[in-house]
């Protein structure tokens, strides 16, 4: 049993927030989700989730401050989730390491099969749009 800590990026282009869609064979497979991943031992949160969105979908983000965190437990795994506003840089993203993106409003979001940890995130969302 162990805690991993996530990053995860909410990026606003106008009213639309950009979500990806795990690949089919990772855990949580085909689940939507905010882009991001985890940290590694002694990075810097945003450093590492800079580096997550450039691997994910080959785009540069800025990060801003932080939106929220949820601590959710799948099974044996526990998950911080830390989740910061991000601002678009006008660079296309692409699906280098996930299976699909869409550029989304909060309320389009119920259309989507999010993993569990983000359902709060989602709400929030929902709730200031
Ligand atoms: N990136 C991201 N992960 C999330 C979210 N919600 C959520 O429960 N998770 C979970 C799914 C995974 O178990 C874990 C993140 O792992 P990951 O597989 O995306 O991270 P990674 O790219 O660093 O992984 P790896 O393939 O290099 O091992 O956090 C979310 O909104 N964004």
């Amino acid at each position: 049993m162990h805690t991993l800590i996530v990053t995860a990026a909410i990026i606003h282009r106008e009213d639309k927030i950009l979500i990806a869609q795990r690949k089919r064979d990772a855990d949580h497979g085909l689940k939507w989700e905010f882009p991001g991943g985890k940290l590694k031992f002694g990075e810097d949160p945003r450093d590492g989730l800079r580096r997550e969105i450039k691997e994910e979908m080959d785009m540069e983000v800025e990060v801003g401050e932080i939106f929220e965190v949820v601590s959710h437990i799948y099974g044996e795994r526990h998950i911080l989730l830390l989740c910061y506003t991000c601002r678009y840089l006008g660079q296309r993203p692409t699906t280098r390491d996930c299976q699909d993106f869409r550029w989304v409003t909060p309320q389009e979001m119920d259309d989507y099969d999010f993993t569990a940890a983000d359902l709060p995130v989602v709400k929030k969302l929902q709730l200031k749009s």
